[in-house]
C-alpha cells in the first residue's frame, strides 16, 4: 500500500535555526532536481503551494543568544502550520522542503492539529532535543524535537496553541550519532526510542525500520517524517550544514522509504537541511528527490 492522496508541496526557505547561510535555498534545489515532474511520473496528483516568506537574517537582530531568533521563527512556523493544516483539510498530503530544522515546530504543530496521537519519526545524524538551557549553540533547529514534545521556550512548545504536539512514546529517532549531554539526560528520562548508528550496523536498517514503523504506528492516527538530509552519511549527502561522519548511507535511506511506502502508514512529511551553498553539484537535493520517490512507491521492478 502507499500513499494515495494528492500531494502538495509546501517551501520553507528558512535559515534562521541554525548559524550557516544556504539552507534557505534548499526548497528550490529540491525544485529544481526536478521533485514536482517526478512525482507526477508516479501517478500522483501534485500541486506546489510556493513558498513561505521568510525574513532575512541581515533584516533582523538576535535578542537571545540562546534562542536564536526565538520570535521571527516562532512567527513563521506559526504560518507553515496554518499551511499544513490546511492541506491537511483539504485531504491532501502536506510535503514540506526546506529550509533547516527549526521549520518541523510549524510542520508538526500544523500535522499535529488533525492527529490526536500522532506518531513521529526522526531520521537525522542528531536529536533535536535542547532547550535554551541545554543547547551548545543557541540555534533553534537543535530544539524543535524538544518543542514538538512540549519541552523548551513556551512561544515553540505552544505554537498553534496547544502542546505537546507529539508523547515521547509515540517518537523514534533513527540515525543518531551525535547527541549532546543534555539531549542524552531526556533520552533517558522520557524513554524516548533512538536507534542510533550502533543499532543500525548491528541490527541492519531492514529491522530498525521494522520496529520504528511498529512503535509509531502503534495506537496513533497518524504519522509524520522529518527527515534531516545529515541522517545520511555526508559522502552521500555533503550539501548540510552540520555534517556527521559515519552516518546511513543512500542504499539504507531507501530501503528505509520503500518500507514506509509499504507501510503505508505516512500522513505528511518534510525533507530538511538541504544547503545547495555548501553542496556538490545540487546531490544532496537530488538524494532528497530519490528519497520521496521511494517514500511515495518508486520501485526498481
Ligand atoms: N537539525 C540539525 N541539523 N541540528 C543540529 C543540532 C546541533 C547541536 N546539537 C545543536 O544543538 O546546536
Ligand atoms: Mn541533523
Ligand atoms: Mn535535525
Amino acid at each position: 500500500m502507499i500513499i494515495k492522496q494528492p500531494i502538495s508541496i509546501i517551501g520553507m526557505p528558512i535559515d534562521l535555526g541554525q548559524g550557516r547561510r544556504g539552507v534557505d535555498m534548499g526548497p528550490s534545489a529540491i525544485r529544481y532536481a526536478a521533485l514536482q515532474q517526478t512525482i507526477c511520473d508516479l501517478g500522483y496528483e501534485v500541486e506546489d503551494l510556493g513558498d513561505i516568506s521568510i525574513p532575512s537574517p541581515e533584516s533582523l537582530e538576535i535578542s537571545d543568544q540562546n534562542l536564536k531568533y526565538l520570535h521571527e521563527i516562532a512567527r513563521v512556523c506559526e504560518e507553515l502550520a496554518g499551511r499544513v493544516s490546511g492541506v491537511i483539510e483539504r485531504k491532501r498530503f502536506p510535503l514540506v522542503l526546506g529550509g533547516d530544522h527549526s521549520m518541523a515546530i510549524g510542520t508538526v504543530a500544523g500535522a499535529a492539529k488533525h492527529y490526536q496521537n500522532m506518531g513521529l519519526i526522526w531520521y537525522d545524524a542528531h536529536g533535536d532535543l535542547n532547550t535554551g538551557d541545554t543547547s551548545p549553540s543557541g540555534n533553534i533547529h537543535g530544539m524543535s524535537m524538544a518543542a514538538s514534545l512540549g519541552i523548551g521556550h513556551p512561544l515553540l512548545t505552544h505554537l498553534g496553541g496547544f502542546a505537546p504536539k507529539v508523547r515521547p512514546e509515540n517518537v523514534v529517532l533513527v540515525g543518531a550519532r551525535e547527541l549532546d549531554f543534555g539531549e542524552q539526560q531526556l533520552i533517558r528520562d522520557l524513554g524516548i526510542k533512538v536507534f542510533t548508528m550502533h543499532e543500525v550496523d548491528r541490527l541492519g536498517m531492514a529491522r530498525v525500520m521494522e520496529e520504528t514503523i511498529q512503535i509509531v504506528s502503534n495506537g496513533t492516527d497518524g504519522v509524520h517524517l522529518s527527515l534531516d538530509l545529515d541522517g545520511l552519511d555526508p559522502s552521500d549527502c555533503p550539501g548540510v550544514g552540520t555534517p556527521v561522519p559515519g552516518g546511513i548511507t543512500y542504499r539504507e535511506s531507501h530501503l528505509a522509504m520503500e518500507m514506509l511506502a509499504d507501510s503505508g502508514i505516512l500522513t505528511s512529511a518534510e525533507f530538511v537541511e538541504v544547503n545547495p551553498i555548501l553542496d556538490q553539484s545540487n546531490l544532496t537535493a537530488k538524494v532528497a528527490v530519490a528519497l520521496i520517490s521511494s517514500m511515495l512507491g518508486k520501485k526498481i521492478l
